[in-house]
């Protein structure tokens, strides 16, 4: 019997024109999985943080049209996983829904449609190959407290084998674009997080470097490598070593870089402004041999093929949260990732160290 299926692509979402940058902001900063102070000086602060930087950022929008690529992008994403996954599921109807976290289509309008749809399967994917508290899990929360259904919930896919060939093969591309030079360092640059929110047990961190090594694996050409984080904000310690300080140092060593958006699926301000303007003319001005960015993974292929396989994964496995294949991917320590949890709670037991 043809089934209605669902799929919900969760992303961070941005301003959609100059006018909405602040209240943009005001709404990322208000997420209690980004600043842990409770109400009502959290609230304050987001109101503080984006007057400041309100205007700073508009700027940056600006070069952009005015606003973040980021729904269009996942738009297309969208339309490239339907026609994915009507291949795969030949029978069924499949409707892909957007679900942004702090800007429009909101998680909750995404919510209002699923429903008035009518799923009959529902299956929630967050485009966060990497799980963190402060985007993952905070998008889930916004879908239940929305009064979303259960649906089968995908928590991450750091090492899931197309998506891999995905990221290795747009920097093999970027590396043969620039003639194959030889003395080439990979940056592979993630967005970064306060080294709070690592001790408190996010497994991002860790979930980074294990795509990063799950790449470098795949490309045995380009063995000089170094993971990095970029767009730090605010006054706290974020984990590092930073974009900024590695472009930098592989510059003066007159490296070719070739840098990676390893944390992130599609283009946006982080990739646009900050890696192709900012760090471009950095690596410039230290020396460096050559700088090419790596394009975010957009539908690429392979990317697409990975977000097809891990959909009918999802529907052949139960409802609620389900780590790829089924086994836990993060060690005990990172207990705050779900993906343990899930396991576990199907096992109907729990070990020790989770
Ligand atoms: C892996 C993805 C992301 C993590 C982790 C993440 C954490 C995080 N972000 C901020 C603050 C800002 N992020 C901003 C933009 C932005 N962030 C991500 C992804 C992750 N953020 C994306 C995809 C985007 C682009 C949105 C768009 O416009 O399309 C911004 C806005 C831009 C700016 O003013 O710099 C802020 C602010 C924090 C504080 C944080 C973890 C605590
Ligand atoms: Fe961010
Ligand atoms: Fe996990």
């Amino acid at each position: 019997m043809s089934r209605k299926i669902a799929v919900v692509l969760f992303n961070l979402g941005g301003p959609d024109g100059q006018d909405s940058v602040k209240p943009f902001l005001r709404n990322l900063f208000n997420d209690p999985a980004i600043i842990y102070a409770p109400w009502p000086v959290r609230p304050l602060l987001a109101w503080l943080i984006s007057t400041t930087r309100g205007p700073k950022a508009a700027k940056e929008y600006a070069k952009m049209g005015g606003g973040s690529p980021i729904v269009p992008e996942t738009t297309r994403q969208a339309e490239a996983l339907t026609a994915a996954l009507n291949k795969a599921l030949p029978g069924d109807e499949i409707r892909c829904f957007l679900a942004m976290r702090y800007w429009h289509p909101f998680t909750h309008e995404a919510v209002e449609a699923v429903k008035a749809w009518g799923a009959d399967e529902i299956v929630l994917l967050p485009l966060y190959p990497q799980f963190s508290t402060t985007t993952t899990a905070s998008s889930l929360k916004a879908w239940r407290d929305a009064g979303g259904p259960e649906g089968r919930t995908i928590c991450c896919f750091p090492r899931e084998t197309d998506f891999i060939a995905a990221h290795a093969g747009l920097i093999r591309e970027a590396w043969e674009k620039a003639g194959r030079p030889q003395n080439v360092r990979v940056l592979h640059s993630a967005h970064g997080l306060p080294e709070v929110t690592i001790q408190r047990g996010d497994p991002y961190q860790w979930q980074v470097e294990e795509t990063v090594k799950a790449v470098t694996a795949l490309l045995p050409e380009l063995s000089d490598h170094i993971t990095c984080f970029q767009s730090k904000v605010g006054p706290l310690e974020w984990i590092g070593p930073s974009t900024e300080e590695t472009v930098e140092e592989a510059a003066k060593e007159g490296k070719h870089i070739i840098l990676s958006p390893i944390a992130f699926v599609s283009e946006h301000i982080e990739t646009l402004v900050e890696l192709d303007e900012e760090y471009a003319e950095l690596a410039h001005e230290h020396g460096a041999a050559g700088y090419a960015r790596v394009p975010a993974l957009g539908v690429t292929p392979d990317f697409i093929k990975a977000l097809a396989g891990l959909v009918v994964s999802a529907l052949n496995g139960p409802v609620g949260l389900k780590p790829p294949g089924g086994t836990p991917v993060c060690p005990a320590e990172f207990g705050r990732c779900p993906c343990r949890e899930a396991v576990y709670k199907s096992a109907e037991s729990k070990p020790e160290a989770a």
